[in-house]
């Protein structure tokens, strides 16, 4: 399906529209203590209202209609997607070298009781790093990425992100970042570095040779 004109940017707001709506559904669905025969029936509901949007779904290397790759557009990002169930999403954006994120986390990414789990901090550092990466020219795939957890992460709580490069190295480039609260941007809470690899043009051709093809 492609969509072009005026059609898209409403498939796109319907998309992120979407999205919102089942990020609601997943936060009262992990937060809720509604009576048993309640869930019952949301269960059911769901299920109804999932069973069109699974009449036409794309294949395995079809890019979204209403994405756009090469212009950095991915509505279904599980991290920035504006059009995730699973994203937070955290909004990224620029101040000179840096890339600067946003977000505050629910009770579906709770680690230990009230805070947030450890992965999806490392999720989101990966995430924003590999945007800072990006945005310096040298984009590439995370080939390492180490994270030192310094205090936990509140949920339900503004929290502050931060990424830059430190070292390009041939085709390894290196970003460091950090997590705080947006309250109190001067006491970390998870810090990580990132190394990042550029890739030849057969390693790109290999990895994502069916998803360009069908894209455009
Ligand atoms: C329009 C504007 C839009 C702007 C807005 C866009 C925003 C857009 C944001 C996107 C943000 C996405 C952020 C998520 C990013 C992922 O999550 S990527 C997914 C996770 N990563 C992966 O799946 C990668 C898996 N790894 C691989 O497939 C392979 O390692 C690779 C990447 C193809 C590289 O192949 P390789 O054979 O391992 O490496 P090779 O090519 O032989 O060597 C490359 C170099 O890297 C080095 N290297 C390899 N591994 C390592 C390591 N672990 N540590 C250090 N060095 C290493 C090698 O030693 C070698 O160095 P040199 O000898 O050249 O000095």
């Amino acid at each position: 399906m492609s969509e072009n004109g005026n059609g898209l940017p409403r498939r796109r707001a319907a998309i992120s529209d979407l999205g919102e709506a089942l990020r609601l559904l997943v936060e009262h669905a992990t937060a809720t203590e509604a009576p048993t025969e309640e869930i019952l029936r949301a269960a059911e509901r769901i299920r109804q209202a999932a069973a069109p949007l699974g009449d036409r779904v794309r294949g395995r290397f079809d890019t979204a209609s209403a994405d756009d790759l090469l212009g950095g557009v991915r509505l279904y990002n599980p991290v920035t997607g504006t059009g995730s169930a699973f994203a937070p999403p955290l909004k990224i954006h620029r101040e000179g070298d840096v890339a600067i994120g946003v977000c505050t986390l629910g009770r579906a990414f709770e680690g230990p009781p009230s805070f947030a789990h450890g992965g999806v901090s490392a999720m989101l550092l990966d995430q924003i790093l590999g945007y800072a990466v990006t945005v310096s020219g040298h984009p590439g795939m995370t080939v390492q990425l180490d994270t030192g957890y310094r205090a936990p992460v509140p949920l339900y709580t503004p929290l502050r992100l931060t990424a830059s490069v430190t070292a390009v190295d041939g085709r390894r480039i290196t970003a460091t970042g950090t997590i705080t609260t947006a309250d109190e941007p001067t006491m970390l809470l998870v810090e990580a570095t990132g190394v990042f690899v550029a890739l030849r043009a057969e390693q790109a051709q290999r990895l994502f040779g069916p998803v360009i093809g069908r894209s455009g």
